[in-house]
This record gives structure tokens, C-alpha cells and sequence, in this order.
């Protein structure tokens, strides 16, 4: 049942069984399955719109091309004071499918030892064995088998995927684009000269190497899979669901006895603050609507939102909820720590030999000759998203001494924000020994190389040692002059920006090998042999262009709460009764991944677990017959992959 924006008076229920804040992954996946079950009501209430699936965002070649800002919340940081002290800008979706449609379709998982850490953290039950299962539930994946694409002379392009490890029914489709620009042979000729090599399968839990990234796009179609088209639109017709648009969740609704009374949430008598329901409205002068759960309020509102709309309901750090003016329901310091992301750079190299045709030429004609080809066969340039190709290498292959590099890890924890009180700093030293045994893994990637058709070579830091935080300014969810407040805190730590220096120094090698220095690349300012070689230089022209990957994470985490956490294994959040968090902000370790196969594989194990808790067993782990893996059928593709040619 949709209800959108523009109906007069919104045609609700008083109460629901679940009440879901934001259509996200987190929010979709959740709502798809505990709809599952005809007798429990479940309402999403999202603050974006439908979107009108427009060329800009479905089409992979317009990744990065259009500007969807009509989709996105903006939120500029505070001034990156170990950069540049300017502000960066991030965006999040704000859209039904949350940021799936706006992403850059890039579809990893990480390693294994990624998610053990998540155990070793004090998170039984997630590690990557128990996460396989959802990995492989969430997805439809169809290998690139296309015989023009297998190894050509010279060049080693494979993707051999682990069958038993991938998913071949579930909602999300993931595969390849039909056209391979020339140019990404020359990336994995070069990459392997440097020792780095092919991964067959990057996605298999051994996580380094090189190859095609696979990306969220269906196969047949060629055009972006997100969130909305594989979990909501299939099941928007379910009688128990509904789905208001266009209303933005203002305040958790909660009640001040210490969880004795009768059962609004599955466990009588489990102390904490009794979670009732939720406030929302259109905007910041329309009426407002107050919805209650019989079972659960699950936050979903993505890992900025979510911790803000924690605070301003009274679960936070005591300080900050006080100097808001909102009382203090259960003081919960994690709320807004522990921030992490990818800190990203995208050095462009252009390549200035002749016949080179890249994204950047699909322009006047060629663009009108590219569309009609993609439109008419779902072939062609259009087919392929802006990042096709990556290289994940292990801190060894690219370190000389990959042990003394380590050691420039020291256990200080100085760089971390001020308000960081015991708890916190605990959950941090307790990460850092995670973090440092990951980096001495060869299956665990350091960095991201990711390289596009028209030179860039952009590189990301895949395990961070720098914290940020997110932090409301204003009570109200619809005050624009204070905006929460957003900082990263790039590089804090000196070993994110350590760790991207090695890369940039790394492109400079991948640029000189015979088949990167056949397409003549020409690094852009500061980028340069010369700049590369000077340390001080290279390391000024890094800083000013380093900004986030939009892989914000770890906001309320899953830890123990005396290490900092907000939510304990099954999701809950501490001191609450009938509230949980499904969404990035829970991942307590950010994976050396893309994040949206993580979260859709945490989302639908947090279905099961919302499930089993609230006694709604039918269906849930082990998985049902029609989502188990079955062997992929040689995906026979009704047009052939073209190679790169001329446009004119
Ligand atoms: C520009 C961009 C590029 C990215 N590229 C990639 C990529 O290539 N590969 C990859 O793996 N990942 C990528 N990501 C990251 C990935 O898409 C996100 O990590 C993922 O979507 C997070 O899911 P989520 O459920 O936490 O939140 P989201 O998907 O962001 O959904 C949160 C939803 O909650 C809604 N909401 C927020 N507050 C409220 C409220 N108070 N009331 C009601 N609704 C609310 C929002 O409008 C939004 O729709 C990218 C992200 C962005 C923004």
C-alpha cells in the first residue's frame, strides 16, 4: 500500500506491528521480510519520494556523469582540519531506496577476517560464516561469461566465481556490463606486472587482487538493481505493508517506566525505556502524525541520520542531549561515535594516445549513438558504470617492509575526539588490534584502486584508524540553519593518509609499465613523476583532494556497551525496549569493501532475528528452499558483450 506525499490526510492505522524509519536498504530489507508474514502489519515511513526512475540514475554510464541532488540530503562537514581545514560535502540518499539510487553500483563484500573481527569486537554470530548465508540470500548473481571477454592476447580479464558462495535467487541482481573499454586490459596487465594479481572471484571472503568489479545492476536489462526495485516493488501490493512517502520521522516516541509493564516489546519484563512509536510529518509547519507499534520501532534512517534522531529522541551522550535541551532517556555515549568511512582521492591520468575512446567522449552525436544502442539492445558504453575495474592489494605487495610500515601504528589514542569518554576509548583500542592484525593479512585489502575508462585511478583506505562523529545541533529535523554536524575527521590518524600516500606512489609505478604507458597517460597537477617522487608535494596535492567514499559507517554501533556500543547482537539498542537499528551506522568495523552488500546481507540477517525474537519462526534460518543457492545456469546472454570501438 503506497501512500504518498500529496494525499490529504494520510489513510493510517493507530498501530502497526513494526514501525520502520526510512526506505533504505536497511528499512526495505526489513520491511520485505517481516511482511512475509500476512498476519503482521508493518508501515515505512520515508521522508524522499518515488523516484521516476530517470535515465540519470538507472543508466550505469551516467554514474557520475548527472547530478541527483534531487534525490540527496547534502551535509557539508566541518573544516578537515588534517587536510586542508576545508569543509567536504556528503550526500545520502533521500529517496525510497535510500542512497542504492544514487550509488556507484559497485558491489563488494570484503574478507572473511572482516567480519570475524565483528566477533572478536564481542559480536557473537556475525562473523563471515554467519553472514555467507545472507550474503548469498540477498543476491541474484550472474557471472560475466561471455566468451569475447575471456583472456585476450596479452591481457589475463577473468571472473571464475566461487559458485557455492554466491546467491542465484535472492532479490538483488548483480552482474557485469555488456562493454568492456579497451583500456581495462591495460590496467590489469599493468596491475599485475606490479605483483598484484587476479582474483577470480573478489567477492569469495579472500578479498585482494585485481579484476572487473561485479555491480548492482540486472543482467538482462543492464540497468541499476537498488533497493527499491528488488525489495519493495515486488511486494508493495502485500496487504499488511504500507508505505508513506514524503514524511520525515521528527522523534522516537518512548515511555518513562523501566520496562515492567505489560508487553508492548516481545521480552516482559527486560528493563529499559518502552519504545511506543514515532512522531513524523511532511515538513516543518504541516500537522504532525503519531503512529504506534505493537512490537518494534526499527531505525533505518541511514548511519548520519540515524544517530541524529537517536539524540533528539533522548538516547545519546548525556552532554550533548543536555546542551540540546532534550532529556536524557538513556545515556548512551556511543550515539554519533565511532563514525568511520573510506577516505577517497581520484587522481585523473588522462591518456592522451591516439584512438583511446573513453566515457568522457560520449558527447554530442556519440552520445545520441551510444543512447540509442543502449535503449534499443542494452548494449554498448551505456551498459558500463564509471568504476569497472579494481584492485584491492594487501599492505605487503605494495610495502617494502609491510612490518616496520605497521609499527607507525602506535596505540595513542590522542587523535581521537575530545568527546570520547572510557567506554569509547576502550571500543577504540579494542578495534585498533583488529584493525593492525587485518592489515598484516594478505587476503585483507589495505586500499582501493579503482580505475575508470578516461585515467582515473582513484584510491581509497580501506582500514582506517581516524573517528569521526555526527552530531545533532538542533532538536528539530527540519531546522535548516543547524544542520547536524557531520565530521570525518580524514586522517586524524596519520596512517589513513600513510597508507594513501603508498597508493598515489603505486599509481606512479602502475603509469610507467608498459601497457599503462601505452595510452600516454598525463597525470594532473600535483600528480606528477616528479610530484610523485617529492614526498611533501605529493602529500600537499593528496590532502586537498582527499573526500569521503560514501561508506559512512559505525555511528551506532553493534559493540558491548562498556566498549562504546549502542546496539548489542541482536541489533537492540541498549536501554530500550522494542527499538532496534538496521542500517550502515551498526557496522561496528567498516569492511575493506563497497558497503552495500554488507548491509543487505546485515538487514536480512536482522529480519531473522527480529523474527525469532517476536515468536514469527515460519521461514526463518535455515534458509527456505527457494532462496538456497543453486549452481548457475550458463547465463546465456541474448546479445554478445562488444568490445570497445568508435563512436563518431
Ligand atoms: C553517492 C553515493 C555513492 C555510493 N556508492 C556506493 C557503491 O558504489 N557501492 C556500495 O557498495 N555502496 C555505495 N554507497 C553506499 C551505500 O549505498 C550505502 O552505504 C547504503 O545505501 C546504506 O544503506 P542504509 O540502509 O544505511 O541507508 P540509506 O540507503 O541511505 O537509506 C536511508 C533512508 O532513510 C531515509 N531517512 C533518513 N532520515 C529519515 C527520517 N527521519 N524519516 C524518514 N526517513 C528518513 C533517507 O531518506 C533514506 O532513504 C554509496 C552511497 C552514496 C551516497
Amino acid at each position: 500500500i503506497l501512500i504518498q506525499t500529496d494525499t490529504p490526510s494520510l489513510p493510517l492505522a493507530d498501530r502497526y506491528d513494526y514501525v520502520v524509519v526510512g526506505a533504505g536498504i536497511g528499512g526495505l530489507v526489513v520491511a520485505n521480510r517481516l511482511s512475509e508474514n500476512p498476519s503482521v502489519s508493518v508501515l515505512v515511513i520515508e521522508a524522499g519520494d518515488l523516484d521516476d526512475q530517470a535515465e540519470d540514475v538507472t543508466v550505469p554510464g551516467n554514474v557520475g556523469e548527472e547530478d541527483p541532488h534531487r534525490y540527496e540530503w547534502v551535509v557539508t562537514t566541518g573544516a578537515q582540519e588534517f587536510l586542508d581545514n576545508t569543509p567536504r560535502s556528503f550526500t545520502q540518499g533521500k529517496v525510497v531506496g535510500g542512497s542504492t539510487i544514487t550509488n556507484g553500483l559497485c558491489w563488494t563484500r570484503g574478507s572473511t577476517a572482516d567480519y570475524d573481527a565483528w566477533v572478536n569486537l564481542g559480536n557473537p554470530g556475525w562473523g563471515w560464516a554467519d553472514l555467507l548465508p545472507y550474503f548469498v540470500k540477498s543476491e541474484t548473481y550472474t557471472a560475466q561469461h561471455d566468451a569475447s571477454l575471456e583472456p585476450t592476447a596479452g591481457a589475463s580479464q577473468r571472473t571464475d566465481p566461487v559458485v557455492s558462495k554466491h546467491g542465484y535467487q535472492g532479490p538483488i541482481e548483480v552482474g557485469f556490463p555488456r562493454y568492456i573499454y579497451n583500456q581495462t586490459y591495460n590496467f590489469l596487465d599493468g596491475i599485475q606486472e606490479l605483483g598484484i594479481p587476479i582474483n577470480d572471484d573478489l567477492n569469495s571472503g579472500y578479498a585482494t587482487g585485481a579484476n572487473l568489479i561485479p555491480s548492482s545492476i540486472t543482467a538482462e536489462n543492464q540497468s541499476r538493481a537498488d533497493a527499491r526495485t528488488s525489495y519493495l516493488d515486488p511486494v508493495l501490493s502485500r496487504p499488511n505493508l504500507a508505505l508513506v512517502t514524503g514524511h520525515t520521522v521528527t522523534r522516537i516516541l518512548h515511555r518513562g517506566d523501566n520496562g515492567t509493564a505489560p508487553n508492548p516489546g516481545p521480552k516482559v519484563g527486560v528493563p529499559g525505556r518502552i519504545i511506543t512509536g514515532v512522531e513524523f510529518a511532511a515538513n516543518s509547519t504541516s500537522q504532525r502524525y503519531n503512529v504506534s507499534c505493537r512490537r518494534e520501532v526499527i531505525l533505518a534512517a541511514g548511519a548520519i541520520l540515524s544517530p541524529v534522531l537517536l539524540q533528539i529522541s533522548g538516547f545519546g551522550p548525556a552532554d550533548l542531549l543536555t546542551s540540546l535541551g532534550v532529556e536524557v532517556a538513556v545515556d548512551l555515549p556511543g550515539v554519533g561515535s565511532n563514525l568511520q568511512d573510506h577516505p577517497m582521492l581520484q587522481p585523473v591520468y588522462a591518456f592522451d594516445a591516439p584512438d583511446v575512446f573513453t566515457a568522457w567522449d560520449i558527447v554530442g552525436r556519440t552520445r545520441d549513438a551510444v543512447r540509442e544502442e543502449y535503449l534499443a539492445n542494452r548494449i554498448g558504453p551505456w551498459t558500463a558504470p564509471m568504476v569497472n575495474t579494481v584492485a584491492f592489494p594487501a599492505l605487503e605487495w605494495v610495502q617494502d617492509d609491510a612490518p616496520q610500515f605497521l609499527t607507525r601504528i602506535s596505540n595513542a589514542t590522542s587523535h581521537l575526539p575530545p568527546t570520547y569518554d572510557a567506554t569509547l576509548l576502550a571500543g577504540y583500542t579494542a578495534q585498533q588490534t583488529e584493525l593492525t592484525a587485518l592489515l598484516s593479512r594478505t587476503d585483507t585489502p589495505a586500499y582501493e584502486l579503482m580505475s575508470t575508462s578516461w585515467g582515473q585511478l582513484a584510491v581509497s583506505a580501506m582500514h582506517t584508524f581516524s573517528r569521526g562523529t555526527v552530531q545533532a545541533r538542533s532538536v528539530s529535523v527540519f531546522d535548516k540553519d543547524n544542520p547536524p554536524l557531520v565530521d570525518p575527521r580524514f586522517c586524524s590518524h596519520h596512517f589513513d593518509c600513510d597508507v594513501l600516500l603508498a597508493a598515489l606512489e603505486l599509481n606512479d609505478r602502475l603509469i610507467a609499465t608498459a601497457p599503462m604507458a601505452a595510452l600516454q597517460p598525463v597525470p594532473q597537477a600535483g600528480f606528477a613523476p616528479a610530484d610523485a617522487r617529492n614526498r611533501t608535494a605529493l602529500d600537499e596535492a593528496m590532502r586537498a583532494l582527499i573526500r569521503t567514499e560514501f561508506h559512512l559507517s559505525g555511528s551506532c554501533s553493534m559493540l558491548p556497551r562498556d566498549l562504546g556500543g549502542v546496539v548489542d547482537p541482536a541489533l537492540r539498542v541498549y536501554g530500550t525496549r522494542g527499538l532496534r537499528v538496521v542500517d550502515a551506522s551498526v557496522l561496528p568495523l567498516v569492511p575493506g569493501a563497497h558497503i552495500q552488500a554488507p548491509v543487505y546481507a546485515v538487514a536480512e540477517k536482522a529480519a531473522d532475528i527480529i523474527r525469532l525474537d517476536n515468536g514469527d519462526v515460519a521461514g526463518v534460518h535455515p534458509l527456505p528452499k527457494e532462496v538456497r543457492p543453486t549452481p548457475p545456469h550458463c547465463a546465456h546472454h541474448a546479445h554478445r558483450a562488444h568490445r570497445a570501438h568508435r563512436y563518431w
